[in-house]
């Protein structure tokens, strides 16, 4: 479909000329180095056998583009303290490879390893526990029982008990039986036989949980006994509740033991949950089975027979999830995205809270909820913008045991903060001085295993001290640890050291006298670009757009930015209003305005680039994914005379046919209606709704489109399904828009499998290319 003008020199298979396939091969090959760079993805610490110092296990991925697949390796270290808090991390000379693994979790003494593997076919859901040198126990769970073990990062939960016998996890719930029909019909009675006299119906459709959960209906909880081997499902939860997060409640003497997980209610349907937080969630407290056999069973407190009912611990607020019991058991800690559920927003500010627990392990429903962390509506320049969910320790305590080491989002940047449960009291203790991203990995005691990055470095390992114990002071030291993982190539760590980064504050134009103060304010854009100017008398800009929109384009290291910026690409990376990290008031400023206030934001900062010099208004591109993608066909739309080439990943670009496809119809009503739209969501949406969908899409725009545009699509995108991308790319061609569409058939929304992500990056530098040399 590529409707380019620029002359065929010679016909090669790929109908391309002969320099445009130079082109290629010489961009896979820089890409290609970009590509091998590991990523850390996790960490844990262990007690030395020694005594001295601490061991420390390494995760680290890498994708294997031939096997389309990422490698997933561990890597050790022994780290030990010297004189002056000097810190020495002594590398294993290689990384293992961790083969059909799906996750491992060490238990809380660091003698034990969990680790699963979950099936790819019917077989069995495979649990190891490892010792020191060897695997201790393999016990193997039949489909019959569960299926996979979730370990997903969001539903995901394995929670061993303090005495290491149990271990509670989420999986799935065995699908209903199907039923079976013979050649005389219908087979009474349900049968797993399979012959050719038979064969199985599809049983009644169940809702699953929208993209990236193909195939996940029901995550339940699940408790192994590693002595026996015996799995048992945890009785009592509603089949109408999802479960996941799952934690071990602090035994009591005498009392039976409790596990606290969060449900989500699943209501008339099922709606995408992935970067959706606006799904209602609440903490429930739940009795753990018994695996003792009634002889051996201690008497307890509450020994009656009957079922215990599931007890909804956060019942007077909409969201609560990661649950965290603090040390000594005596209070919880969790994080509610109420905001995000009141709004109807699928991301929002997080508040963080607390409810203390019953030391005689009578639970309430009504246990009072402290605030610990609110809401920021308004951040005040330089100052806490409120906190924003990106990952959480499974023990993230220091020693005092009522401060929690968190990775959060402030402006553009990934920062890590100290919040004191009791006090309320957060710090940044990342650097302050630098613009980089930062993230916890695990804590060493009282010390932290960070990794940082930014545009133009790949992540480094950092060990970081709070310098004045005894003082209290709040000052961190960071030491930067030399590491195997902080490797690349030569040629990448010159391009890479050529290049520079800012984080430009943009002030607004015209803000009308209606917007509240927060979103009054400037908005933030990460500026890419080489020291040496590297073409005369400009070189080309890309402006980057997130999605979401409540996501961040944050100031961290990204293999396939790093490389537009090495092939002569400066990057402007905007974060328009709506985005996280700038507080509550100009995060809900967006909605009801997409595609008007966001359009304009992006504007705004590009003549900012201009104005100050560092940009030409006539050599700049746009690329975006997803929301990015509608900020992308709308920008190519509103100003067509303004880009020069445009990329598209997975775009909304019609609202009207999302609206009917999509896993999250209630987004769109969200966006287009701003929060009132929450509560006219409907999947019969009227002639009126679709009017007002149809108006505020890119396809409203498509005909003064001019712009060359790529489409990168994933044929099994759940979120912006295929179609949306298709009609629009359509509408370009039968305009005579230069367009080139690529469809990845295997490939959901994030277009991320390594062979889809290679491509797709190798394309977008030779669309730039072509268009803007
Ligand atoms: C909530 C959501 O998924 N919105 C999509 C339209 C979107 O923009 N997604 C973002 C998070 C993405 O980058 O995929």
């Amino acid at each position: 479909m590529d409707g380019s003008k620029a002359g065929p020199l010679k016909e090669l298979p790929l109908g391309i000329d002969a320099t445009t396939e130079e082109e290629y091969a010489s961009q896979s090959r820089l890409l290609q180095e970009f590509t091998s760079i590991s990523s850390i993805d996790k960490a844990w610490i262990f007690k030395s056998d020694s005594g001295i110092g601490s061991q420390a296990m390494f995760s680290i991925s890498q994708p294997n583009l031939l096997a389309n697949k990422r490698k997933k390796f561990i890597l050790s270290s022994h780290i030990s303290r010297g004189s002056n808090n000097s810190v020495n991390f002594q590398w294993a000379p290689f990384p293992v490879e961790m083969t059909g693994v799906s996750v491992i979790v060490p238990s809380p003494s660091g003698a034990k390893l969990l680790v699963v593997r979950n099936p790819e076919n019917e077989s069995p859901c495979q649990f190891e526990i490892w010792g020191r040198a060897q695997v201790e126990k393999e016990f193997h769970i039949p489909q019959s029982v569960h299926g996979s073990v979730y370990a997903d990062g969001w539903f995901q939960g394995i929670s061993w008990n303090s005495d290491e016998t149990l271990i509670a996890y989420v999986a799935e719930e065995p699908s209903p039986s199907k039923p079976t029909f013979t050649g005389q019909g219908y087979k009474k009675g349900s049968s797993t036989e399979k012959d050719f006299g038979n064969w199985k119906g599809q049983g009644d459709w169940k809702e699953e949980w929208g993209e990236t959960y193909a195939g996940k209906r029901q995550p339940a909880l699940f408790v192994i006994n590693i002595n026996s081997g015996e799995a048992q499902a945890v009785k009592g939860i509603e089949k109408s509740l999802s479960v996941g997060q799952v934690v071990w409640a602090p035994p009591v003497r005498g009392s039976h033991q409790y596990l606290v997980f969060v449900g989500w209610s699943e209501g008339t349907r099922k709606l995408g949950i992935k970067y959706c937080f606006n799904r209602p969630c609440a903490l429930y407290a739940v009795r753990a089975p018994n695996f003792e056999s009634e002889a051996d069973e201690p008497e307890l407190k509450d020994n009656s027979t009957e079922d215990v009912p599931v007890i909804n611990l956060t019942q007077s607020i909409s969201s609560a999830f990661y649950p965290r019991f603090s040390p000594d058991g005596k209070f919880l800690s969790f994080l509610s995205a109420r905001s995000s559920v009141d709004s109807g927003a699928h991301s929002a500010t997080d508040s963080l809270h607390r409810i203390d627990w019953p030391i005689d392990g009578l639970l309430s429903s009504s246990a009072k909820i402290v605030d610990v962390v609110p809401v920021v509506m308004c951040a005040e320049d330089g100052s806490f913008p409120g906190l924003y969910w990106s990952s959480f320790l499974s023990n993230p305590w220091l020693s005092d045991g009522c401060t929690m080491i968190i990775t959060s989002i402030w402006g553009s940047c990934q920062v890590i903060l100290s919040v004191n449960v009791l006090s309320g009291e957060v710090i940044r203790i990342s650097p302050t001085d630098s613009n980089s991203s930062w993230s916890v990995l695990t804590l060493d005691g009282n010390n932290i295993v960070a990794v940082s990055s930014s545009p133009v470095d790949v992540p480094h390992i950092n060990y970081g001290y709070l310098v004045d114990k005894e003082s209290k002071s709040t000052a961190w030291s960071w030491q930067n640890v030399p590491s195997p993982t902080n490797e690349c190539s030569e040629k990448v760590k010159s391009l890479l050291s050529s290049l520079q980064f800012s984080i430009m504050k943009i002030p607004l134009r015209d803000v009308s006298d209606s917007v509240t103060k927060g979103a009054a304010k400037p908005i933030e854009a990460i500026f890419v670009s080489s020291k040496t100017k590297r073409n005369d008398p400009f070189d080309p800009l890309i402006v980057i757009l997130h999605g979401g929109p409540h996501a961040v384009s944050l100031s961290s290291f990204s293999k396939s930015l790093g490389f537009l910026s090495s092939i002569g690409f400066n990057l402007l990376l905007v974060n328009y209003r709506g985005s996280l990290g700038f507080g509550e008031e100009a995060l809900q400023s967006v909605l009801g305005k997409v595609g008007s206030q966001d359009v304009n934001d992006v504007l705004v900062a590009i003549d900012h680039v201009i104005d100050l010099g560092l940009a030409s208004p006539s050599k700049l591109a746009v690329l975006g994914g997803s929301h990015g993608g509608f900020l992308t066909t709308h920008l190519i739309g509103q100003a067509p005379d303004k880009f020069v080439a445009a990329v598209a990943r997975n775009p909304v670009c019609n609202l009207t046919l999302m609206v009917g496809t999509t896993d999250i119809p209630d987004w769109v009503y969200v966006e287009a209606y701003g929060s009132e739209g929450k509560n006219s969501f409907t999947d019969a949406p009227s002639a009126e709704n679709l009017t007002l969908f149809q108006s505020k899409s890119p396809i409203a725009h498509v005909s003064k489109v001019k712009t060359p545009t790529l489409f990168l699509l994933g044929a099994q995108d759940l979120r912006v399904p295929v179609s949306t991308g298709l009609q629009y790319a359509r509408a370009l061609k039968e305009k005579g828009v230069p367009v080139k569409v690529i469809v990845f058939p295997n490939d959901t929304h994030a277009i991320e499998r390594p062979q889809s992500d290679f491509e797709s990056f190798l394309n977008i530098g030779v669309w730039f290319k072509k268009y803007l040399s």
